[in-house]
């Protein structure tokens, strides 16, 4: 696990650029005084001593590339303390960003409106779903056969009684007559025999196989509800299944709590939407992946707007959106064409969060631009942008949808994973018989590991150890039905199916590499990223 020296200068190198930016953006300078308080911030002042983080896990040797951390001129080179001290104090720690997203929009648990049943899948209910009638709503026959009053044997009638129709006429002692599963019970009936446990003599009849007893095979009215009875909570999924509760229980229609809407702003004057990258121009990979995450996250897409670098062009999206949650791409950094700060500050919009202590995605943001509209500005390597859409955009829609918070779950890892010194990390990690394996390529610009990881491991400051339990985020194509819901194009799904069969062993293997031990080989020997394990944060 090691065999490089300590990344420490080279990670106060690039943390020192961070502050540099993030204090020009702020305006804000602590002139060095030491910054108390919160855990991370105290471990952060030990922390930038050179060769603090000996016991961490650390990445495997290799040159640097674009993803990793740039080598600092000479040792004394190192920002000065103060710097790196301000940039501890000015983002957000992961876990308390993914409150304030979960708590920025309020109840809206309070909001509803009333849709058909076949467009409520996915929402949530704004009112306990009450049952509209007794369920059963009649006495019903649990089974094909007979239906009895009194002892046995009885006179079979001739005519038979189906499902569907009204009430049949009474039945008197040593009475028999056919009956349909789901028919109607008549007055005075005992009991139901099966088909199978009848028998019908040359004289017309019915002898029972085995002893009778009363009311069996009848299911009585109300068995399951009565009318007025509670079936769900407010707040419940609308799955499937509640669908067809709801409709066995009288609804056409259900008070649910509205899909949150989202606009989404793709930012940048390099992309192309499409053909291959040319002169500097790439693909634009947020394009295409973030609407269909947004929607499997509960959000209805009501727009895609490709702005370009045009500060303008984006004060005017922001400022005309109509949109619960606006989601922005790139532009969060402070290079000279980053314009997401500068709109934010101009409309004066409260940044709620501000960089988030989490790799990749650190500069990732969250703005209330008026009391029931957020923004979540996402960086634009895309990866970061999944851990921005994951930290930030995901409570929020969760609230705003009313979705309840999934139940947290963690796996053990079948190895050690590399740590940042102050910051959690999000690693892909694929899920092998319980055990999470961190996936290589999973630098901040991305995709190729994430493409075939079950989730994202939240990997604590320091790094995680072979055997150590973490907590797992779910992606959320884990439940094929919110695919679904995503409204998956065809191509897609196939794609999915892919991806989840028997090809999925060799995918994955591409993406954790043939010995997970190490994990250098197969990706050197691909040729495809000096930095063979893609192990890297800036
Ligand atoms: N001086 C500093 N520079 C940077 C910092 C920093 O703290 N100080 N942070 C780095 C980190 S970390 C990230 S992440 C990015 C965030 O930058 P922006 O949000 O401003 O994003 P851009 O500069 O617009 O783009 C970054 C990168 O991603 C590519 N990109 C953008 N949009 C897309 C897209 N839709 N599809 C695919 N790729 C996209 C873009 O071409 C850039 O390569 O800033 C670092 N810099
Ligand atoms: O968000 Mo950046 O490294 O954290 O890609």
């Amino acid at each position: 696990m090691s065999g490089r020296p300590a990344p420490d200068a080279e990670l106060d190198e690039a943390l020192a650029l961070v502050n540099d930016d993030h204090d020009r953006r702020t305006g804000r300078r602590t002139g060095g005084a030491p910054v108390g308080g919160g855990d991370l911030r105290g471990a952060s002042a030990a922390s930038d001593a050179p060769g603090h983080d000996d016991a961490l896990p650390q990445p495997p040797s290799g040159p640097a590339t674009p993803d990793t951390p740039p080598a600092p001129a000479a040792s004394g080179s190192h920002a000065p303390a103060s710097t790196s001290q301000t940039k501890h104090r000015d983002t957000t720690p992961w876990p308390a960003a993914r409150t304030v997203a979960g708590r920025a929009p309020g109840n809206s648990l309070s909001g509803r409106s009333a849709v058909p049943l076949g467009q409520a899948l996915g929402l949530v209910l704004a009112a306990p779903l009450v049952a509209l009638t007794d369920l059963p709503s009649f006495d019903t026959s649990a089974m094909d056969g007979w239906v009895v009053a009194g002892p046995g044997p009885w006179d079979v009638r001739a005519d038979g009684i189906l499902a569907g129709h009204g009430q049949p006429g009474p039945l008197s002692d040593g009475e028999a007559v056919r009956i349909a599963t789901g028919a109607r019970i008549p007055q005075e009936a005992t009991a139901v025999i099966r088909s199978e446990h009848g028998l019908v003599d040359d004289k017309g009849r019915l002898h029972p196989r085995r002893d009778v007893t009363q009311g069996q095979d009848i299911r009585p009215r109300g068995q399951e509800c009565r009318s007025g009875d509670q079936l769900l909570p407010r707040g419940t999924l609308v799955t499937p299944v509640v669908l067809g509760l709801a409709a066995a229980a009288g609804y056409d229609e259900l008070a649910v709590v509205p899909r949150p809407t989202a606009e989404v702003l793709i930012l940048g004057d390099e992309l192309l939407t499409e053909g291959l990258p040319h002169e500097g121009l790439i693909r634009d990979a947020l394009g295409p992946m973030l609407p269909p995450w947004l929607r499997s996250l509960g959000a209805e897409v009501i727009a895609v707007r490709r702005l370009g670098d045009d500060a303008e062009a984006l004060h005017q999206a922001i400022t005309t959106s109509a949109a619960d949650l606006i989601v922005t791409t790139g532009g969060t950094a402070s290079g000279p064409v980053d314009h997401v700060h500068p709109i934010l500050r101009r409309i004066g919009a409260e940044l709620l969060v501000d960089g988030v202590a989490v790799r990749p995605g650190h500069p990732m943001l969250l703005a209330r631009v008026r009391p029931d509209q957020h923004l979540v500005g996402l960086p634009g390597n895309p990866l970061a942008a999944v851990s921005g859409l994951l930290t930030l955009a995901e409570p929020l829609l969760r609230t705003l949808s009313g979705r309840p918070a999934p139940s947290p779950y963690a796996a053990v890892l079948r190895e050690d994973v590399h740590g940042h010194p102050h910051d959690t990390r999000l690693v892909p990690v694929t899920l092998r018989a319980d055990h999470a394996v961190p996936l290589h390529y999973n630098g901040p610009a991305m995709l190729r590991g994430i493409a075939v990881a079950d989730g994202l491991a939240v990997v604590p400051p320091g790094g995680g150890r072979r055997g150590q339990e973490l907590e797992v985020l779910d992606l959320p194509w884990a439940l094929p039905e919110a695919l679904a819901e995503a409204g998956v194009e065809a191509g897609v799904e196939a794609a999915t199916e892919a991806a989840t069969g028997a090809a999925t062993e060799a995918v994955t293997e591409a993406a954790t590499g043939p010995s997970t031990s190490t994990g250098t080989g197969a990706n050197t020997r691909a040729g495809t990223n000096a930095d063979p394990a893609g192990e890297c944060f800036t």
